[in-house]
Parts: structure tokens; C-alpha cells; sequence
């Protein structure tokens, strides 16, 4: 019997909350929130009242109060009214940890005038981050680039669909959010072909294949995470499903606004193929000019929606969007910040079946995701012990992965 509801099958636990110590939510508060804030202040070229604007948001954590945006022009301004109203007047440190931290990035934009007529207005506060992380991939776009040009012209569609899976879920270790570009962590756009799979405690890979393999000009939608290597990586999984006829027509969901240090926008697919294109790499310039020619074909779509950078559930999207993500055969939900939306950031058991808290996304599911924060779901009891026993930070290291399918 198929299960139609909007919402998880299974009553909802309460919210991760940032204020256990030692927690990661803590210390995310205290520690990489201002960490984050004082790059924004010394990456840019802000005007002395912008300056101690942000600074004065590193001054309320942990025990300021969490108050109504300013009239700033934004769009948003009267979702977000409703989104605060039940925090308003509390303490950063007593919310729920999604909430505080997708308000955080409201307010630096706030803090820097994003929405503001004026000097300021549309200038990304991470822009230069993002894009000295695209520019020291090179090298590892270049090789891959390689190998997609080979993935295309080969006959073996399910072994190229497979290595591309792998690749678009790896990408996702690279979070400017939590390793900041010039961070001394070694390349993390490496990818290394035993722990590609090593490292993946759920792996519905084959059964997805086998989805994709039954596909012939579907539609088939991405939720998009971080601009930089893991959208090259999104990007190369888009060009194999569009030139294997797989798919008519592919959609990337991108944030209508800066977000999580790295994450996407529309103007961040635009750069990356310009950067693409531009490649002196022949292998580089040939991808980047096929993708370019998706996108002029209307076969690549590139959209943005306020809801993707709301702190809401993704059993509370509105109905409209449900209705336009109900018309995609699969859909790949991609990242740690999206795989928290997926579960409301809620204190699920690990062993919870995914399919039963995933069960009421309008179309069938993939999440590709590395684990950055203190939660998952469909694992099996000895795994947890297991993980416990040999890697204490397995759940925030970014180390570890899941493709979770959810037909
Ligand atoms: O880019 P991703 O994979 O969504 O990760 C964003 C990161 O920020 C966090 O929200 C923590 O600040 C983590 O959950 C996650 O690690």
C-alpha cells in the first residue's frame, strides 16, 4: 500500500538545541559562527557602520536576545516575521539550532545591506571565498573532466552513472562553513577510490541505477548544496543524465541569496561554467561549452525559491513547490544542511528507518550526503557501535557518507 501523507510516518522528536556543551550545535555557536562572521569582515571591503553591525552579532552569542529583522527590502521580510515570531525574545542559545542558524545568515545579510538600495545591495559577503575554492580545484576538475568526457562517449551507462554518484557525494566534503579554503586539511576534493565506498555506511547505489536505468527523457530535479567542487560535481551527473537520454530535462534548486558560506546560487552556476569554458584543458572547455548548450536548450534549468533558505521542515514546503518537485521522477537532495532540513534537524534514533521519516517528499529521493552534523537516520544498531568504537567523530568529520534512496 503506497503511504500519502506531507508529513514523517513516525511522531517527530524535539529539535537539536546548541546548548549541551560539547555538542556540535555548541559549539558551532560559540566557536565557528564568529569564526565565520570575522572572515566576512576581513574578506570584504565594508563601510566602518557595516563593519560593527557584524561585529555586533558576534556579541550576542550565546545569551543575546533573537529579535525581528529590520526593514531591509527583502523580499523574504514577511516569512521571516512569521518563522521568528515563536523565538522571538529568547536567548540565541535556547532556540532550535536550524532555526538559529539559518536567522544567522539572515541577519548577516542584513548586517551587510544585501537587501538594501545602496552600495552594498546583491554583494555576496563569501564571494571571494567561494571563488578561491573553485580556482585551487583546477586540477581536480581538470582530471575529472577527463574522465566524464569518456563517461559520455562509453556504452557502460549504469558503470559511469554509479562512479558519478559516488563523485557528486564526495564533492560534498568540501563546506566552506567548515573548512574554510585555505584551511591546512590537504586537498578535500581528492577522491580516493577505496574510501569512495569504504566510507558510505548506506549505499543504495544499485538500486538507484537500477531507477535510472528504466529512465529514457525523464525529468529529474537536484536540491543543490555548495557552489565550488561539489557542483562541478552536480553539474557533471546533470551532463551524463541529459546526453545518455536518461533525461529530457534536469532542475537545479538554488538559494536565491548567500547562505552556509558556500552554498549556491544561480549567479554561482554561471561563473562555474564561464570558469569552464575558459579552461585552457580541452577535456575542461568541451564540458563546460556542453553545459552551457543544456542551458540554452532549456535541458539544464537553473531556479531559486525563498523556501530553500528558510529554517522550516521539508514536510512544511509550500504547496506550489511540492507540486512542481511531484513532477520529477527522482530527485537528488544534496548535503548536510539539507539532509537536517529533510529530517527537521530533529533528534531522530540512528536507527530510525530513513523511508519512514523521508516518506512524504513528493517524489522519490536520493540523498547524497558527507555527515557534518549530529544526526542521521536508517543505520543499523551494530554500525553505531562500530562507528563509536573506531572514529569518536565520525558524525561531524565530513569523513563519512550516505546514499539513501527513497522510492
Ligand atoms: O554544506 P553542507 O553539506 O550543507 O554543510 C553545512 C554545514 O553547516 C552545518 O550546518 C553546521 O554549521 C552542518 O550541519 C553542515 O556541516
Amino acid at each position: 500500500m503506497k503511504f500519502l501523507s506531507n508529513e514523517p510516518r513516525l511522531p517527530v522528536p524535539s529539535p537539536l538545541m546548541m546548548w549541551e556543551e560539547g555538542s556540535f550545535a555548541n559549539v558551532t555557536l560559540i566557536d565557528r559562527w564568529p569564526t565565520i562572521i570575522r572572515r566576512v569582515i576581513e574578506e570584504n571591503d565594508f563601510s566602518p557602520l557595516i563593519i560593527e553591525n557584524l561585529d555586533n552579532i558576534v556579541r550576542e552569542f550565546p545569551n543575546g536576545i533573537v529579535r525581528s529583522l529590520k526593514g531591509d527590502h527583502g523580499a523574504d521580510l514577511e516569512a521571516w516575521a512569521g518563522y521568528i515570531e515563536p523565538w522571538l525574545g529568547q536567548r540565541w542559545i535556547d532556540v532550535p539550532w536550524l532555526f538559529a542558524e539559518v536567522y544567522l545568515y539572515r541577519r548577516i545579510l542584513e548586517a551587510t545591506g544585501y537587501f538594501t538600495p545602496g552600495n552594498f545591495q546583491g554583494i555576496d559577503p563569501f564571494a571571494s571565498q567561494k571563488s578561491s575554492s573553485l580556482v585551487k580545484v583546477i586540477p581536480s576538475i581538470q582530471a575529472m573532466s577527463t574522465q566524464v568526457n569518456r563517461f559520455v562517449n562509453s556504452q557502460e551507462n549504469r558503470v559511469s552513472a554509479i562512479a558519478l554518484l559516488y563523485f557528486a557525494l564526495w564533492g560534498n566534503r568540501i563546506d566552506l562553513s567548515m573548512w574554510p579554503e585555505d584551511a591546512e586539511e590537504g586537498d578535500r576534493s581528492r577522491i580516493e577510490s577505496d574510501s569512495q565506498q569504504a566510507n558510505i555506511l548506506v549505499d543504495d547505489t544499485a538500486k538507484i541505477a537500477d531507477k535510472i536505468a528504466g529512465f529514457r527523457g525523464v525529468r529529474i530535479d537536484f536540491i543543490i548544496d555548495n557552489a565550488g567542487f561539489e557542483l562541478f560535481c552536480d553539474l557533471c551527473l546533470a551532463d551524463f543524465l541529459i546526453d545518455s537520454g536518461v533525461a529530457e530535462r534536469v532542475y537545479f534548486h538554488l538559494k536565491p541569496h548567500p547562505f552556509f558560506v558556500s552554498d549556491a546560487m544561480i549567479k554561482d552556476v554561471d561563473l562555474t561554467l564561464s570558469v569552464l569554458m575558459n579552461n585552457s584543458n580541452s577535456d575542461v572547455s568541451s564540458l563546460g561549452n556542453r553545459l552551457t548548450e543544456h542551458i540554452n536548450q532549456n535541458r539544464l534549468i537553473c531556479r531559486d525559491d525563498f523556501f530553500w533558505t528558510s529554517p522550516l521542515p521539508f514536510w512544511e514546503m509550500p504547496e506550489d513547490l511540492r507540486g512542481e518537485l511531484g513532477q520529477s521522477e527522482l530527485i537528488f537532495v544534496k548535503g548536510d544542511a539539507n539532509y537536517r532540513r529533510l529530517l527537521g534537524d530533529c533528534q531522530w534514533s540512528f536507527t530510525t528507518p530513513f523511508e519512514d521519516i523521508v516518506c512524504y517528499f513528493p517524489a522519490p529521493m536520493v540523498s547524497l550526503r558527507t555527515l557534518k552534523a549530529e544526526i542521521i537516520a536508517g543505520l543499523q544498531e551494530n554500525q553505531v557501535e562500530d562507528l563509536n568504537r573506531r572514529d569518536p567523530q565520525w558524525l561531524i568529520n565530513g569523513e563519512w557518507g550516505v546514499i539513501q534512496f527513497s522510492d
